[in-house]
This record gives C-alpha cells, structure tokens and sequence, in this order.
C-alpha cells in the first residue's frame, strides 16, 4: 500500500485560514474537556442569523430548526469572530442560556456579545452596542482601545500572550485554573468592554472577574446567579491539551454535565475525582458559530468527526 499525495496552494486569505484553525481549536478543547470529563461530544453548528427574526420569515424551517438545537442543548458557545454578520443571532443565543441557566461560554466576541445582551436586556440600553457593528450607539458598551503598543505586531490588533489578574478570588473561574491568582492566555482582538460602564453593570450583577494589571482591560466576566456563564476576552482554546484540557472549557463541560460543583471543589483538578467507566452516550455540548460546519474531504478532523452539519465525537 502507498499514499499518493497532492499538496495545494490554499485559496484561503491569511485571515480565513485564522477563523479555521480558530474554530477547530474550538472544537479541540470542547473535546479534551469532555474526555476528562468521561462524556461523549455532541456539537452542532448552528449559523447564528438562522435564530433571527428575519429568517422565520424568510426559512422557517431552517429557524424552526436552530431554535430546536439551542433548546436542546446542554451547553452553548458563542466564539470569537469578526464582522456584524450574525451578532443577532448571538446575542438571541446569549440571552437564551443567560435566562434558561444553559451553561454558557463566549470567547473574545462571544464575551462582549454576553456583555452586550447584558445591557440590552437587564440595564435596559435598548440601542447598547459595540462600536465595531454600531459606531453610532449612544451606549458604547465595547470600544476600540488600541494598546498602542509599537512592540507588537499586527497594527492595532491586541495580539498574542497578556496576563489577567483575578480580581475576585472565589470565582468559578479562579477556581477552574486552579485558584490561580493571574493567569497567561492568548489574544486576537482590536475591541474591548467600556471601563467605564463597568461599575453599572457591576451593580446590576454582572461581575468582571478578571483584568490586565492597569485593571481597564476587562479579561474574564461571570454571572455568579448563573450556574455557569462565563466570558473571556482571551482565547482560552488555544493553550489546551488532550488530557490538560482549558480550565474554562473544563467549566462549560462539568456544568453541562451536573459536575461543577465536584469540579470547583477539586479547584480544577477534574481527572482525580470523575469515575472512570464510559459514558452514557448523552450529548453534551452544542456550540453556535456565524458560518458553515468545517469540511475535510474525509470527514474527520483529527479526532473530531464531521458528519454533515454536525460534529460528533
Ligand atoms: N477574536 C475575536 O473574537 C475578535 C472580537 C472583536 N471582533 C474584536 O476585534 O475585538
């Protein structure tokens, strides 16, 4: 037997081919949380714009159909993303799992879409937004701030490895990284929460748990009233391992699957208490993206297996 094969230039800007390996370590740490976890993984892509109002009308079925997976979720995940196209449908999703207790997990966009739902919905900012979909907004609730750092690359994209001080030392999500007082994760984004408007929303009971050493830059949000609803502006994916999975997909897992509470107990350290023994084959996580499923030609990202529009494991 032999192995023909072919290597293609990709057609991919530099750009997309970020979004796919983005999403795919998505999918990679929703996975290495559920082996520790002794779960099987369901996800299904859902297109954000198909849970808007304006797909009802125009594709019912295909609305009727969204809404059926994210009310039969056990978890939802907003990702990182940039670009307006579907920041509705996102939003619907977050108000969703906010008010039905779905464990819920949004990273970088996925965090100032919680954010934003946060103050549409509970501070009562109807037009509140982030500058990036609506530079007019009169409540700017997540805003451009440039690091004007000469030092990094990628003009004003705040990029790579920044520390997050926890400010709020019995959080969950201290707690997951093993009551680590800061922690190193890895950034991508140009836009960040209004410091400002963070004491309103601190009184209303959103808490911002973590943030940089200038304590402006907002890191990590939790709604302590919600079994597990946490946001990160950083991207914990990238720095998890099979068998080391990221302590705040670890989070999202153990809450969708009753065992948060043992979890945060064990400050993280999942894999000394869960049994051992197979799983019950129940889904657990089904995660919502703006855009189509990944495809490979056979199906299979490394471990991860795509059939169709849904990704099973
Ligand atoms: N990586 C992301 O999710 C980026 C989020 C948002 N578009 C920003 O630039 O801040």
């Amino acid at each position: 037997m032999m192995y023909c094969m072919k290597l293609l230039k990709l057609p991919w800007s530099e750009n997309i081919l970020a979004f796919q390996i983005l999403y795919l370590s998505v999918l990679k740490a929703l996975l290495h949380a559920s082996v520790v976890c002794r779960r099987k993984l369901v996800v299904e892509w859902v297109a954000a714009g198909d849970l808007e109002d304006v797909t009802a009308k125009e594709a019912p079925d295909v609305y009727k159909n969204a809404w059926n997976l994210l009310k039969g979720s056990d978890g939802v995940v907003v990702p990182g993303g940039f670009g307006d196209r579907g920041v509705q449908g996102k939003i619907i999703a977050a108000k969703y799992a906010r008010e039905n207790k779905v464990p819920f997990l949004g990273i970088c966009l996925g965090m100032q879409i919680a954010v934003i739902e946060f103050a549409q919905s509970i501070l009562g900012l109807h037009d509140a937004n982030s500058t990036e979909f609506d530079p007019q907004t009169s409540h700017p609730c997540v805003i451009f701030m440039p690091e004007g750092s000469k030092t990094h690359m990628g003009g004003t994209m705040r990029l790579g490895s920044r520390r997050t001080y926890f400010k709020v030392p019995n959080c969950k999500s201290a707690k997951l990284y093993g009551n680590a007082s800061f922690v190193d994760e890895r950034h991508r984004h140009r836009y960040e929460v209004n410091p400002d408007m963070v004491p309103q929303f601190e009184n209303a009971g959103l808490s911002f748990v973590g943030s940089d050493e200038t304590g402006r830059r907002m890191e990590v949000i939790e709604l302590p009233s919600h079994p597990y609803f946490v946001g990160a502006q950083f991207h914990p994916e990238f720095k998890s391992r099979p068998g080391k999975p990221s302590a705040l997909f670890l989070g999202l897992i153990a809450a969708a699957s009753g065992q948060l509470d043992a979890v945060l107990q064990n400050y993280g350290n999942a894999s000394k208490l869960l049994p051992n023994g197979m799983s019950n084959g129940k889904p657990i996580v089904k995660s919502y993206q703006n855009g189509n499923a990944i495809k490979s030609s056979n199906g299979s990202l490394n471990g991860v297996y795509s059939n169709g529009n849904g990704v099973h494991h």
